[in-house]
């Protein structure tokens, strides 16, 4: 009987708490202490325990806003409004609203009536949500789920994706401490660019219930609440909303757009097809059969990822939604590593993270589009002068919508292959892929040199390899390197990928060397390559997440017209918009004696 006490103690405690949590949840909501007895409540509210210790699916924290984990949360301002105060509330004509930016109360016109204030304060809609959290149902194969007990209309707010934000090493570790054999995952594409990402599995609220469907009634969006991405310090808010009116009692659900999540597949147009299948029990009639893509999951030759699949958040967009964006010109050489859908698809996605800017920006490095390049007006800055991109795309916060206009002078101004100049793009994986296959001839001595951009194209995407193994310190970015490697192509070698010191030589090519004296021999018969060794498995890191396709013509642009961002953590920069200027600004010297004064202190 004691050792039963002591056994059932901490368990007993958990449901204690849980109910305390629902109960005072219930409290501000308005709902009766007796829905919070349910044991379904009871065990989806309960502190968060590794699932191996009591043999069930992870409990959670019941949280009502995000949490930041791997890092500080960053402020700014968002743009204000152009709503007349006299008549408006900031209602379906804001252009905040339109744009999916949270009015700031401080300095929304409409404010104290303003309606798009956060997601989180959102006062109709918290009401629907309550009711949809006493709806948790089983749902079969799919775990549990979530109901509205009444009628939603179309467009109705549903509540916000609450969750932890975390980086990608925590979310691997989270995955397979926590998440892995139970084949549930709470994980949402946050900020793709910076490889974050919201964890409602540990704590969340009632939305992290919401399964995938083929046909969804429900769509999530994702809203900038504070800063910009151009400032890097850009802050968001996820909210489920009604795709289409919603009877009383019928489940919520959303399109997932499930897939892996490897921030290099931003770059490299072949999102969607390493992630580990998933059967889809969503039971649509156009139910693909599959979480994410169908045509692509039973293609894929990977074994099983450990690291395993885990839901996004919205619907992926017809692909056509970005293809306005693809550079004119002949169709490319190489119709897997520029893929225009997967492009687009993949901008689209992380358009939201600057991810649109860097596949223009990826695009134009086909050999196809150089000449173009070249054509046109005159550069004003030299190629690769990041000040020039941020020139021509400077729009803050408070000018949103002249964020549309420098997209194109900022595409053209982007370093050519040709010139020399440093990338200021981001460096894709598409980079890494498309040197390797072409150049692995280069490896005998018969064949000429490599042709000068390649190997540049080559030894930035190594670098891009590089710098996120750099930034994450318990080697996930190699096994992610290796993953990508042994996901690009029949080889899966990724250090056969990467160019040799050779060919990431920097400046002019040699006019002779030793490979060209071996060119010079007379013309031999060609051996045949000596088959590669085949590399150990590397351990997958594809962390199955969605992207989200929710931004509107004008954020697309906006974000496009930013500059490249660094891969890794974004650079927090604080920002000062109401303190004096920080200290270690010295005044402009008024005088020569007065700069030289300065100079000598
Ligand atoms: C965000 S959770 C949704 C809530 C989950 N059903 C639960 O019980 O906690 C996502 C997980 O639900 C399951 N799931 C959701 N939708 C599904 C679907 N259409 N088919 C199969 N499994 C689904 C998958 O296991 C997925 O990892």
């Amino acid at each position: 009987m004691r050792l039963e006490a002591i056994l059932d103690a901490p368990l007993a405690r958990a449901e204690r708490g849980a109910r305390r949590g629902v109960a005072r949840a219930g409290a501000r909501r308005g709902v009766g202490r007796a829905r919070s007895a349910s044991p379904v409540h009871a065990a989806a509210a309960a502190p968060a325990a590794p699932a191996s210790r009591r043999g069930a699916a992870p409990t959670y924290h019941p949280i009502s806003r995000n949490r930041y984990v791997s890092r500080a949360r960053m402020y700014g301002t968002t743009p204000a409004c152009q709503c007349d105060p006299a008549t408006g509330d900031c209602g379906e004509q804001c252009m905040n609203r339109m744009m999916q930016i949270v009015c700031t109360p401080r300095t929304c016109p409409c404010a104290p009536r303003c309606t798009n204030g956060s997601l989180g304060k959102r006062a109709a809609p918290a009401l629907e949500i309550v009711e949809v959290r006493d709806a948790l149902t089983q749902c079969g194969k799919r775990g549990l789920g979530l109901q509205t007990p009444v009628r939603v209309r179309k467009g109705a707010f549903l509540g916000e994706y609450c969750g932890e934000l975390i980086d990608l090493p925590e979310a691997a570790r989270r995955v397979r401490e926590h998440y892995e054999h139970t084949h549930n995952y709470y994980f949402v594409d946050y900020n793709t660019w910076a490889g974050e990402l919201l964890d409602a599995g540990l704590r969340g609220n009632k939305i992290r219930f919401v399964n995938h469907s083929c046909e969804p009634n429900c769509k999530m969006e994702k809203w900038l609440v504070s800063g910009s991405e151009q400032d890097h310090t850009a802050e968001f808010q996820l909210g489920l909303f009604a795709l289409r009116d919603i009877e009383a009692g019928e489940e919520l659900s959303y399109n997932y757009g499930w897939s892996a999540f490897r921030p290099i597949d931003v770059a490299s147009g072949e999102e969607g097809e390493a992630y580990t299948p998933m059967r889809c029990f969503c039971g649509a009639p156009s139910c693909t059969g599959w979480l994410g893509r169908a045509r692509k999951a039973p293609q894929s030759s990977r074994p099983p990822s450990p690291v395993t699949a885990l839901p996004s958040a919205t619907p992926v967009p017809p692909k056509t939604g970005l293809r306005a964006k693809r550079p004119r010109g002949r169709p490319r050489k190489d119709a897997q590593l520029h893929d225009a859908d997967g492009r687009a698809a993949a901008g689209a996605g992380d358009a939201q993270d600057g991810g649109a800017a860097a596949g223009a920006g990826d695009a134009q490095d086909s050999p196809a589009e150089t000449p173009r390049r070249k054509r046109g007006r005159p550069r004003k800055h030299p190629p690769g002068d990041a000040h020039a991109v941020r020139a021509a795309a400077d729009v803050g916060p408070s000018a949103p919508r002249a964020a549309a206009e420098p997209v194109p002078k900022r595409r053209r101004g982007r370093p050519s292959r040709s010139d020399g100049a440093p990338s200021t793009g981001a460096p894709a994986v598409a980079e890494v892929l498309d040197t390797s296959a072409p150049d692995a001839p280069a490896q005998d001595a018969a064949a000429p040199p490599p042709a000068l951009p390649r190997r540049r194209r080559g030894r930035r995407g190594h670098e891009a390899v590089a710098g996120a193994a750099a930034s994450e310190p318990d080697g996930a970015a190699e096994a992610r390197a290796a993953d990508v490697g042994a996901e690009a192509g029949a080889e899966g070698d990724v250090a056969a990928r990467v160019p040799s010191p050779v060919r990431r030589a920097r400046g002019r090519p040699r006019k002779s060397g030793p490979l060209d004296e071996l060119a010079a021999l007379p013309a031999r018969a060609p051996t045949p390559p000596a088959p590669r060794p085949t590399p150990p498995p590397a351990e997958p890191l594809a962390m199955p997440v969605g992207v989200y396709f929710t931004l509107t013509p004008t954020q697309v642009a906006h974000i496009s017209a930013q500059p490249h961002r660094r891969r890794g953590r974004p650079r927090v920069r604080p920002v000062f918009p109401h303190a004096s200027p920080p200290r270690w600004r010295r005044p402009a010297p008024e005088s020569d004696e007065a700069a030289v004064r300065a100079l000598l202190l």
